[in-house]
């Protein structure tokens, strides 16, 4: 949808939006966009499992999610990190509305791979209709959670359930925000990445950990449709943006 900005808003980046960030939304909205922020929260989730000595285990830098640690992802993530961005928008006198699944079954999901990952999922579904009615008036917080057809809770990766939503919407932009400028090479900013150099990238070791399935999530949205993809850790500046193959 022309007018539609997907900003997917990673736990670490939560800390630390600035004034910058609040006005550009209310610009945004201002000229008539509307707007949907996917919230993470994964450092948080990591550390209440630390706290109640529950093991952290992530494979490919997917959280592997039994049912203990599910309880403890959505408790994370709808009592704390959609709360406090909540709140943090509201001071900056923005109109929000949090979302999840369950608000009239938003997401749905299928189980990314149950023996390897657990209770993890990948979007399958989105209640445009539903979604887009919010959209009208209130800018969107919605968190990375996904509802199977018979009612199981999943946990989904931000920049995945982000990706999904921007790509079914059909967004005009979507900002991948994090806590780095963008793609570093050698100290330096890649400002354009293509797949191809993206792929060099990973395979010299530079492209790693939590970067590496964010280029992926940023590659497949380029491909599917999205113009303008950037990974940043700010609104006002374009980090590092997703190019086509010459
Ligand atoms: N080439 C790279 N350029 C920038 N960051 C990288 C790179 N390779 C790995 N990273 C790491 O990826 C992190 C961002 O991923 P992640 O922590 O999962 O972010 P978020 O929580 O915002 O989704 C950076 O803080 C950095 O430590
Ligand atoms: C399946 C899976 O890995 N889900 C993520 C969801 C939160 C997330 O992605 O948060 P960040 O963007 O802050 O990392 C997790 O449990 O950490």
């Amino acid at each position: 949808m022309k007018d539609l900005i997907v900003i997917k808003v990673g736990g670490n980046a939560l800390d630390q939006l600035t004034s910058e960030f609040f006005e550009q939304l209310a610009a945004w909205r201002q000229a008539g966009k509307q707007i949907l922020l996917v919230h993470g929260g994964g450092p948080m989730i990591s550390k209440l499992c630390q706290k109640l000595n529950v093991p952290v285990t992530k494979t490919d830098g997917v959280r592997v999610t039994d049912e203990q640690t599910l309880a403890l992802t959505k408790l994370v993530l709808l009592g704390q990190t959609q709360p406090l961005l909540l709140q943090k928008l509201s001071d900056h006198h923005l109109n929000v509305q949090g979302l999840n699944a369950a608000s009239n079954y938003l997401l749905k999901g299928r189980y990314l791979d149950k023996a390897k990952y657990g209770q993890v999922g990948a979007i399958t579904y989105v209640n445009q209709a539903a979604l887009m009615a919010e959209l009208k008036t209130k800018i969107g917080v919605l968190a990375p959670l996904a509802l199977t057809e018979s009612g199981e809770w999943l946990n989904v990766n931000a920049d995945q359930a982000a990706l999904a939503v921007a790509s079914k919407l059909k967004a005009e932009k979507l900002y991948l925000l994090t806590d780095v400028a963008g793609v570093l090479a050698n100290g330096k900013l890649v400002a354009k990445l293509s797949e191809s150099r993206a792929a060099k990238l990973a395979q010299e070791g530079i492209i790693t950990s939590g970067m590496f399935p964010k280029v992926k999530a940023a590659l497949t949205a380029q491909r599917s449709g999205i113009s303008q993809v950037f990974i940043t850790n700010s609104l006002a500046k374009q980090g590092t943006q997703i190019e086509s193959e010459e």
